[in-house]
Formats: structure tokens, sequence, C-alpha cells
């Protein structure tokens, strides 16, 4: 059974995976919520499924994977923060079905991976990962042959979204020309010019970052073709999503000194935890610089990821607002006065939002205010009574044909 009464705050168990940043535990404190089970790893859908049933709110990171699975087994479950921009490890649609939000920080770490990437794009165009493995094996490699400065290069960037247009306007600053390529119609910045096709971008760069999210369509964007398009001597960069690349290729096309060099921050399989091996084709190859998805990994970024996500699963607690959610109709909600309010959530199908008002009319309790929003599939309607009347209400609610999950706050 789903929790139907909200609880008094330190009765609400939250579980904070992946070493969520303490910022996100003391909006919890500082709110009233005192119950938090901390790890600093991700857990497996077993382990997950074993005690999943405890938690009414869960936070992850990009390497937890909530599953169908899992959802099934959350019966407390109030709602999700990714404390991260991606979504893609949460099975969003199943946690719709059983009437969970999620929430994401969708910009607070999109510095940290652009300063990143123009950092490795600089090292990259210098051959400094070569040089430095040299270095570390004891020999010389004193050179200019194939390193060059980043003023005047032309930077292609695939995905011109938060990352990708921080990305253009510091390249800007180097002296770089910035070109990009997205599938929706963007704003340039700066002086950035729209690319028709990702092949035009692909042949007229030195040096192509992807800033893409995991969608099918992302999924092996560049493959064998693509990199044979690009510039010989030209440098690749991806901190996006490990399944936007063929590694297979990318390292065959590394050997065969095609594409010069690249920097990599995230895999299609990554290790689970940091005592996990890494295994990659582009171990061992000096030209590449690999890091274990770190691109928003900086204190400055997780510190305010933390704040950004713990307020919202707050305010969903608090007050039922799903403003932002990835897979929820959005209501914003002002605090409720003086009255207990009525969370439904059902399947948006005709006649549901009928029966509901007609609970209300047959027990003759008044709404003193309501809001709906509604997606092809989903409903969410809030409504706020007197108090004292929403038991009776509740109890009738429940029954009306549709209901995913009902709920009273306070
Ligand atoms: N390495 C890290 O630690 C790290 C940190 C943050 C984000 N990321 C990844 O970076 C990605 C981009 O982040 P963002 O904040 O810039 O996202 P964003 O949503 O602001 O921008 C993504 C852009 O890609 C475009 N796009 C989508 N599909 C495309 C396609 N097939 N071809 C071309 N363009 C396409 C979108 O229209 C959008 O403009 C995230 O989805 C996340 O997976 C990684
Ligand atoms: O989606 C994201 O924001 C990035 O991939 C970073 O994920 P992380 O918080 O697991 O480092």
């Amino acid at each position: 059974m789903s929790q139907e009464y909200s609880l008094a705050k330190e009765k609400i168990k939250i579980l904070l995976l992946e070493g969520v940043h303490e910022s996100a535990v003391e909006c919890f404190y500082q709110q009233g919520y005192t119950e938090i089970v901390q790890h600093s790893s991700a857990m497996s859908e077993e382990e997950l499924i074993a005690c999943v049933h405890e938690y009414h709110f869960i936070g992850i990171r990009s390497r937890t994977q909530l599953t169908e699975q899992v959802f099934a087994h959350a019966k407390k479950l109030i709602a999700v923060g990714c404390f991260c921009i991606g979504t893609n490890q949460v099975d969003t649609v199943a946690a719709r079905t059983y009437g969970v939000p999620v929430f994401n920080a969708p910009f607070s770490n999109t510095r940290s991976v652009a300063e990143l990437v123009l950092a490795e794009m600089i090292m990259l165009l210098r051959k400094v990962p070569e040089k430095n493995m040299a270095c570390h094996r004891g020999e010389w490699l004193k050179t200019a042959q194939g390193a060059h400065e980043a003023r005047g290069k032309t930077l292609g960037i695939v995905g011109y979204g938060h990352i990708g247009t921080q990305l253009g306007i510091l390249a800007e600053l180097l002296g770089m020309q910035v070109v990009f390529y997205d599938i929706e119609t963007k704003l340039s910045l700066g002086n950035a010019r729209s690319m028709k096709t990702l092949d035009s971008l692909l042949a007229h760069s030195d040096v192509v970052s992807l800033h893409v999210p995991e969608t099918p369509q992302t999924q092996l964007m560049i493959g064998p073709e693509q990199l044979a398009q690009m510039k010989p001597g030209s440098l690749l960069i991806n901190a996006s999503r490990g399944t936007v690349v063929d590694l297979d290729a990318l390292a065959a096309s590394l050997k065969a000194g095609h594409v010069a060099g690249a920097a990599i921050d995230v895999f299609p399989v990554e290790p689970k935890s940091n005592t996990d091996e890494f295994i990659s084709p582009l171990r061992g190859i000096d030209q590449v610089i690999l890091t274990p998805h770190v691109g928003g990994s900086t204190q400055e970024a997780q510190e305010n990821i933390g704040v950004e996500v713990a307020q919202k699963l707050i305010k969903y607690s608090d007050n039922g607002s799903t403003l932002s959610a990835v897979n929820f109709p959005e209501v914003a909600l002002p605090t409720q006065h003086d009255s207990s309010r009525l969370l439904h959530i059902h399947l948006n199908k005709p006649g549901v939002l009928n029966q509901i008002n007609q609970v209300f009319a047959a027990l003759n309790v008044n709404i003193t205010s309501q809001y709906l929003q509604t997606d092809s599939e989903l409903g969410y309607v809030v409504m706020d009574v007197e108090h004292g009347k929403a038991k009776a209400v509740l109890n009738e609610l429940k029954n009306v044909p549709g209901t995913i999950r009902c709920r009273v706050l306070h």
C-alpha cells in the first residue's frame, strides 16, 4: 500500500546514493527532514530491490539504474531526485506509472563540463597527453611537431545546449572559430555559425566536441563513417554520454593516425564503484585523455546541485509542487493555509475529473482551491479542503477508476 497520509517530516526516510553533496543533507535537515541514509557509491538493482520499500525519497547521480523492477518494489516512494543533469539512468516512464515524479538539476554542473572540455582541447592541441606519457616512461619528447595553438582553429560543437553554448563562448575568447550542429533551431551566441548537417560540421572542424543527450538518435552517432569524415589530424572530445561514440571505431581511427587525439569522459559501460576495474579499448593509447566521468564533478557544481534538487524534493513533499519534474505534469503551488491538501494522480481518461468532482459533491465538501495539469496520459490534480474533511474524501477518491495514487498532505 503506498503512503496515503504525509508523515511527520522526521519519519520520512530519504536514501542518498553516490556521494550526493552534504549541501543536500543540510537542506533536508533545515526543513525538518532528519531520517537520511547516505552511501558513497551506487547500489545494484538487487540491492535496491531489497531495501527500496523503506524509503520515501531516493537521491542518485548518473550511476544508479532505477528500473521498472525497482519501482515495482518501492511501495512508499514519493519522488526521485537525480542530483545531476542526465535522467537516462531512470525508467522515467515506469516512475510515472507508479505516480512518482523525477526531478533533476538541468544546468548546475554545465560550467564545470565546459571548463574541463576547454582545458582538454588545449592539452590535445599541444599533444600533452603523449608527451606526458613519454615523460612518465623516462622519455623526452621535446618537439613542436603536430602541436598547435587554439587561436584560429575551428571548434565544432554537436548539441548546442547549456554546455555547448558556454563552451562556444569560452572558445571564442581564445580566438577560435565556432560552428555548431543541433537538431533544434538555436540562437547563435557570439560569432558561432550553425551548420546544416553533422557531416558538414565534421568536415570543417579541427576539434569536435559532443554535447548531446542520450537518445535513440544519438546512439553511436559517431561511428566509423563519421570518424572518416573528420579532418585528418583533428581531435574528438566526448563528455556527453558513453553511448554516443563507437569506441572501437575511435581506437582504430587513432591507431591509424586519422583522428590525432581524443578526450573521453563517458563510456558505454562504466565501473559501478571506484574499486571496480575500468575496461575500454582506449586504454593504453597515449594520445587519449581518459577521465572517469568527472565532467560535472567539481565542489561548486555538486554543492549547487545538492541544494537545487533537495529543494525540489522538499517542495514536492511539503506542498505537492512538481515544477520542473522531467516526467510529470508540472504544477506550481502556493503553500496552503488553514486547509488540507489532497494530491490525486490519475490516468488522463475522459470522465475521471468528473468523478473526482462528484466525490466532493456527494460528501458536500467544498474545494477551496484546485490546481490541475495534464499531459496526454497523466493527470495531476491538487485540491485544498477544510481541515477534518480530507480523510473521508481520500477514502472515496482512492476508488475513482483511473486513480494511480492519492495522498493527503498535512
Ligand atoms: N560528463 C559529465 O559529467 C556530464 C555533466 C553534465 C552533462 N553531461 C551530459 O551532457 C549532455 C548535454 O548537456 P546539456 O546541459 O548541454 O544539455 P542540453 O539539453 O542543454 O543540450 C543538449 C542539446 O543537444 C541537442 N540535441 C539533442 N539531440 C541531438 C541530435 N541528435 N543531434 C544534435 N543535437 C541534438 C538538443 O537540441 C540540445 O540543444 C547531457 O545530456 C548529459 O548527458 C555530462
Ligand atoms: O548527467 C550528469 O549531470 C552528468 O553525467 C554527471 O553525472 P554525475 O553526477 O554522476 O557525475
